[in-house]
């Protein structure tokens, strides 16, 4: 259940006060950030997002659908974001991720982002975050069911699955009821987890998720206490593709 988590403060926040202006001018020229509607609504009532999206590259079916723009037609802002933190990834793991979408958040004051985790079928490996303007505070906790989501299933292994339960239960401090040995499709009981740790997030930080860390963790941003802009780059593979590819 291994995961790591990499939090990087620049040396010098000059950077980061440009790239937050440019999003803000960017953002007058043509409209980004919009509010999306919750996928999950219940019928009838429509409900959005607590904060504001615009997405470039890969689609991203989160909780809701935020506007995609092609790479190519990227806002400068965005391509500065993205530039920056492909660098910081490059010096921080020693290895260059090629990118291919970049999900930009706003936060007015009093936003959030709801408990999560980024379960994008084809996620890469490795998700960072470059965060800009007001502080905030990002919250992990274990999933509540391991590989639920647009994940497959079966890339929860029983081991694995043990695992999880084990120290799900150890959280909850609940007794570990019975497990069906014979049972091929354990992932049956929720439990919801109380939050692991906390991280404090500034103006400028970039913050580095990889390995198992969505499949195992999920991870909230509290309400902020004034407006804030966080641009996360990941890679999507095309899953569809590459199962043509091998079948053919
Ligand atoms: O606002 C952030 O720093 C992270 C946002 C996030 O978790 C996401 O876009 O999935
Ligand atoms: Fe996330």
């Amino acid at each position: 259940m291994k995961c790591k988590l990499y939090h990087l403060h620049p040396e010098k926040r000059a950077f980061a006060d440009d790239l937050f202006h440019q999003y803000q001018t960017d953002a007058q020229v043509s409209e980004l950030f919009v509010r999306c509607r919750l996928q999950s609504s219940p019928h009838g009532h429509a409900q959005v997002n607590r904060h504001f999206a615009f997405n470039v590259g890969e689609t991203y079916n989160y909780s809701s659908i935020p506007t995609t723009v092609p790479l190519e037609d990227s806002p400068p802002c965005v391509s500065v974001a993205k530039n920056e933190i492909s660098n910081v990834v490059l010096r921080t793991l020693r290895c260059s991720v090629e990118f291919n979408q970049v999900l930009s958040v706003a936060y007015m004051e009093g936003m959030g982002m709801k408990f999560h985790s980024d379960g994008e079928v084809g996620l890469g490996d490795v998700v960072a975050s470059l965060s800009l303007g007001s502080p905030a505070r990002m919250s992990f906790r274990l999933r509540n069911k391991p590989g639920k989501g647009t994940f497959d299933h079966s890339a929860v292994t029983r081991e694995e699955y043990e695992h999880w339960f084990d120290h799900a239960c150890r959280l909850c401090r609940k007794s570990k009821p019975r497990v069906d040995e014979e049972s091929s499709t354990p992932l049956q009981t929720e439990l919801v987890c109380p939050t692991l740790f906390t991280v404090d997030i500034q103006h400028g930080d970039v913050f580095i998720m990889i390995g198992n860390t969505q499949r195992f963790y999920e991870h909230e941003i509290e309400r902020v206490p004034g407006f804030r802009i966080a641009a996360t780059c990941r890679r999507i593979e095309d899953v569809h593709a590459h199962a043509n590819r091998t079948q053919s």
